[in-house]
């Protein structure tokens, strides 16, 4: 699958190309197609050992590809050591020179590159201003914070003004608030420079957070690729709705298919999604996904007639559980009939929780409701 192709007839600033990579036996990537174009913020999130990490790293020059090709601007890289790819690369380890001063620590890579003393000086002090800073140069990594030791990391990646910055977890140091702050700055700071930031990360929030497109690694495989806010609102994949947001997901199989509708038995309930995929067929097995947030719990009238009722094809009957009091929002659990949980997260308490076992329907809107074929 190839993801946005050429802007404006020039080459997107990463390409991928039926990449794969073997460590001996362990398949980590498996035919991977990736076009990242200039200028975007681009995460690549999936679970651990999933293969983001190897992928980035392959981008970087860091490894060689078993298989396929990576194109920078158009040219295939796999003949070129890192430092002579417009790259370069941000680590989760801080990995700064414990001995040097923040401002040499920032100059390092401009040293080696053989860039004299006034130039390195006056643009290691101009990545540091941009990173917010100024003041610190004369500091030892030793004497800053979790945060600022990761902006001196960022600087020493800018001030080496390659256009394509690779960041591997690069938060993943940080605590909880930190993390957030130093998100809105990395996008701040990508939107300034106008590079293209590529940022990997298992952690869905950091990635719907930073990123322009959102590209799904598992096993080795892209399982999807989208825009940070259809990945969360509408994923393809059963597996993007099981990583991405909060989904409940009912696994069912196809008894009816009409234009523009599909009837799923789940359990034993008749379930309908709208769906204009004409490769469904009766007998298949698919899953349905809601988002938490969209699923109402109320209490089970029977035989009633209210306007309240849920529509049909848009419910499941359960019973009560428990409520898990989040803070801002608290998630109600309750035990479907035919197996398996279904979760109904909301901002305001309920008036009153149910008592464990009290009979609840849960329901959606039909069209918050997606079907998924694989
Ligand atoms: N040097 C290596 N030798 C052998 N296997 C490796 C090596 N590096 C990674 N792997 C394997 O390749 C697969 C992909 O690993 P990779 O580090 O790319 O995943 P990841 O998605 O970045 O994971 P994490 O989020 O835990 O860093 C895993 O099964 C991992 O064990």
């Amino acid at each position: 699958m190839t993801v946005r192709g050429t802007q404006n007839g020039t080459p997107p600033a990463v390409e991928v190309r039926g990449l794969a990579k073997h460590y001996g036996d362990v398949v980590a990537l498996t035919d991977v197609n990736l076009s990242i174009a200039s200028g975007e913020y681009f995460a690549l999130l999936g679970p651990s050992g999933g293969g983001k990490t190897t992928l980035l790293r392959t981008i970087g020059g860091f490894h060689r590809a078993t298989k396929g090709q990576v194109l920078l601007h158009g040219e295939d890289v796999g003949h070129l050591p890192p430092d002579k790819r417009p790259t370069s690369m941000v680590f989760q380890s801080y990995a700064l020179f414990p001995h040097m001063n923040v401002l040499n620590n920032v100059g390092y890579g401009l040293k080696i590159a053989g860039i004299g003393k006034n130039e390195r000086h006056e643009k290691s002090m101009a990545a540091l201003e941009m990173v917010g800073l100024n003041g610190y140069s004369e500091r030892k990594p030793h004497e800053l914070s979790g945060g600022q030791q990761q902006r001196v990391q960022l600087a020493r990646a800018m001030v080496l003004e390659r256009d394509v910055l690779l960041l591997d977890e690069p938060l993943a140091a940080l605590d909880a608030q930190l993390r957030k702050d130093m998100c809105l700055e990395l996008k701040h700071l990508q939107h300034k420079l106008g590079m293209t930031f590529i940022h990997v990360t298992h952690n869905q929030e950091e990635a719907m957070t930073v990123a322009d497109r959102i590209a799904l690694i598992a096993n080795g495989k892209l399982v999807e690729v989208g825009p940070a806010k259809d990945v969360y609102r509408a994923p393809r994949k059963r597996f993007t709705a099981s990583f991405v947001g909060e989904n409940n997901i009912f696994d069912g199989t196809v008894t009816k298919v009409t234009k523009n509708k599909v009837s799923v038995d789940v359990a034993g309930i008749t379930v309908i999604a709208d769906s204009d995929d004409d490769s469904v067929n009766v007998g298949q097995s698919v899953s349905l996904s809601v988002r938490s947030e969209l699923v109402k719990l109320s209490i089970a009238k029977p035989k009633s007639k209210s306007k309240n009722e849920p529509k049909a094809g848009s419910f499941l009957p359960a019973s009560y559980r428990e409520a898990v009091y989040l803070g801002l929002t608290t998630s109600h659990l309750a035990q479907l009939e035919g197996g398996g949980e279904v979760v109904s997260r909301v901002v305001e308490d309920m008036d009153s929780v149910p008592e464990a076992g009290t009979p609840v329907v849960a329901s959606w809107n039909p069209q918050d409701l997606r079907l998924h074929t694989a």
